[in-house]
């Protein structure tokens, strides 16, 4: 028994000392409600998210997007339901328990959230030194490795965020959220504020990522063309439950009117005119 076994034994006999990452479903959200005073933004929340797959959540300003991905990362407290990940419940896990699930996913916040006042370097190293004992060159070796990961060059790493474009700031945060080698990765909007062309590097980064690191993506997101290109399944949130589910070709054969105007509408692939 390791260390890490003993101690977790103190807290829960059933705590698990590692997560079984080789399940089929890494997420699953069961009747999941959030309240706000007397406001009910998730009335009842369902979906999985498979393994190795990109799952786009998609729902119209306001519609809680942004409340469920930080509900599943435990920063909001939900009033009901579970989340579970890779089958442990994540919203009444331990304190240890927790720390072996975060140490199994990456976060990239909407606007990157680089801390302004450390390099690029300690940004993408920020997350080993919590949790992981390196020596100060392996810290090196692995921020450099990441950075190339994400497309950026050696020369960025001694840079400040103010010093970067925005396409990089994502980069960077990108590398961040991958530095733990996480097996789930959750992005909130991660093209927004991007030109088309940088968004479209950066969906192509994220597929690729997801394709050769075996990543679980969860992406809110408003960007139809990342939803065309990058994701296998959609989500679509309204009036606080998950109304639909599924590839791309689901959501366009939908006759809800939502989704009909969301997916079909003007600026939809399907609506526009050339
Ligand atoms: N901390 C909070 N306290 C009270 N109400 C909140 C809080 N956070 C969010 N809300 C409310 O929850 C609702 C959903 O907000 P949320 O930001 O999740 O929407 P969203 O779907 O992400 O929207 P957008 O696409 O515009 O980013 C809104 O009515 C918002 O005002």
């Amino acid at each position: 028994m390791s260390i890490t076994d003993n101690v977790l034994s103190l807290f829960d006999d059933e705590a698990p000392a590692t997560l079984d990452i080789s399940q089929d479903i890494a997420l699953r959200v069961r009747n999941l409600q959030v309240n706000f005073k007397r406001q009910k933004v998730l009335k009842g929340v369902n979906f999985d998210v498979k393994r190795g797959e990109i799952l786009g959540f998609v729902g119209a300003s306001g519609a809680g997007k942004s409340v469920l991905l930080r509900t599943m990362i435990g920063l909001i407290q939900p009033s009901e339901g579970t989340i579970e990940v890779f089958g442990q419940e994540f919203s009444r896990a331990k304190e240890l328990r927790d720390q072996l699930i975060e140490r199994h996913w990456g976060i990239l916040f909407q606007h990157g959230a680089l801390f302004s006042a450390l390099t690029v370097r300690q940004n993408v190293q920020f997350p080993m030194r919590e949790y992981l004992k390196l020596s100060p060159r392996l810290l090196d070796e692995i921020a450099a490795a990441k950075l190339k990961m994400v497309g950026l060059p050696p020369e960025a790493l001694n840079k400040m965020p103010s010093e970067l474009s925005g396409g990089m700031i994502k980069r960077v945060a990108l590398a961040r959220a991958l530095a733990l080698d996480p097996a789930i990765v959750f992005l909130d909007e991660p093209t927004s504020g991007l030109d088309p062309i940088s968004a479209g590097e950066f969906d192509n980064l994220i597929r690729t990522l997801q394709r050769t690191l075996g990543l679980t993506v969860f992406m809110v997101t408003h960007d139809l063309d990342s939803l065309h290109s990058v994701c296998d399944r959609i989500a679509v949130l309204a009036d606080g439950k998950v109304i639909a589910a599924g590839p791309m070709s689901t959501m366009l054969a939908s006759e809800h009117p939502w989704l009909k105007a969301y997916f079909r509408g003007k600026r939809g692939r399907v609506g526009a005119t050339m």
